[in-house]
């Protein structure tokens, strides 16, 4: 059988029956709390700094020896429940060859910023043979990483958006709202285009072997709810639709989201991804307002608290997982992405300590 990129025969799907991260994303209470870390691979592991020294992140992204060896350096050493694959939200961009670069301490910056019509229309599809290298990786990893679940991820369509217009990170996202609202068709040209990247990198993941995956609208919590419905939600929607029928866990989260929880969910998530604002028994009771039924939800530590002394975060990891137990399931997580600056070690005794509660 040929193996060209085209022909590849899909990874046989690992049979992971006793995973407690996979019990909790489809609704259950496995024996303990599954945890895992966003950004648990990352510049807080030394092991990590040392196999990135000199070489760009983008570079990193698309070698898959690299690409399996660090999204497997937070396994070994603190003990998660998931692995999530080494990559960035912009990856698939780059790889549909558009200029954007990982800038150390700044994040994604795109040389040509995309503000109207044509710069959209100029947009490049995404080849999925270009994402060949990347999925390598993830192939690898479904080898190497024995009875531990991959997370496969992608930006969703309104944060992706957002590094275009803006040209790289914003605090305000005064250009990316002012295109929405005074050019809704030119909006939803870009976030339709943005939709098919993350829906190619998905499937892809998924079809490499990924065992869930999470959509990052990491900014959305920028936009009022109404924004949201009207401009963000029908892109997202379509996105996690279009990987149903490949009957993973979705994932989605964003930072700032209390007031877009139900709207999130709407989207198509199976499991809703909460910062630190919101309580996740507040959260809960917001996810079943109207009688929805109980909803599975992840995260809630506030990263800024690894930097806490131990009683304090303790403390907080407890009432998180008491809290929890309104919901249907629950994975315990940060709120946002593990700082650079944290202590491995705190991050390792977390684990342990959500390891010795009841899912
Ligand atoms: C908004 C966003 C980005 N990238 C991502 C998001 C969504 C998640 C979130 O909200 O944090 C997604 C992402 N980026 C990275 C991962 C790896 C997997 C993991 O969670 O462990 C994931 C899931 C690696 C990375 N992506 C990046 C790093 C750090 C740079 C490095 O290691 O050289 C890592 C480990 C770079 C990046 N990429 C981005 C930012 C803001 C930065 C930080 C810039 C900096 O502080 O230097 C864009």
């Amino acid at each position: 059988m040929s193996t060209t990129a085209q022909s590849r025969p899909h990874t046989a799907r690992r049979d992971l029956a006793g995973s407690p991260f996979l019990a909790a994303a489809r609704g259950r209470r496995p024996a303990r709390l599954p945890v895992w870390f966003m950004r648990q691979a990352g510049r807080s592991l030394p092991e990590y700094r040392a196999l990135r020294e000199g070489v760009p992140m983008l570079k990193a992204c698309f070698d898959p020896e690299m690409i399996a060896e660090i999204t497997l350096q937070p396994v070994r050493r603190l003990g998660v429940d998931a692995a999530v694959f080494y990559s960035d939200i912009v990856v698939p961009l780059v790889a549909a060859g558009i200029d954007v670069d990982i800038v150390p301490g700044t994040g994604p910056v795109v040389a040509e910023p995309v503000r109207d019509a044509a710069a959209i229309r100029r947009l490049p599809a995404l080849d999925p043979a270009r994402l060949e290298p990347v999925l390598d990786g993830a192939r690898l990893l479904v080898e190497r990483l024995g009875q531990t679940p991959l997370i496969g991820f992608a930006g969703a369509p309104f944060t992706l958006a957002s590094y275009l217009i803006e040209g790289g990170p914003s605090r305000t996202f005064e250009r990316t709202k002012a295109l929405m609202r005074s050019e809704p068709e030119v909006w939803h040209d870009l976030a339709g285009r943005l939709a098919d990247i993350a829906v190619t990198f998905l499937r892809g993941q998924i079809e490499a072997g990924a065992d869930a995956v999470q959509l990052f609208d990491s900014w959305a919590g920028a936009l009022t709810l109404r924004e949201y419905r009207e401009f963000v939600l029908p892109h997202s929607a379509r996105v996690l639709g279009a990987v149903a029928d490949l009957d993973v866990p979705r994932i989605h989260f964003g930072v700032g989201t209390g007031e877009l929880l139900t709207a999130m969910r709407e989207a198509g998530a199976d499991v809703v991804g909460v910062d630190w604002r919101v309580p996740l028994d507040e959260a809960v009771r917001r996810l079943t307002a109207h009688g929805e039924p109980a909803p599975v939800v992840q995260g809630n530590l506030d990263p800024a608290l690894l930097q806490a002394s131990w009683p304090v975060i303790e403390a907080e990891v407890r009432r998180i997982a008491a809290e929890g137990r309104a919901a249907a399931g629950h994975i315990f997580n940060l709120g946002h992405g593990v700082p650079p600056g944290t202590d491995p070690d705190v991050l390792a005794r977390v684990v342990e300590l959500v390891h010795s509660l009841e899912g």
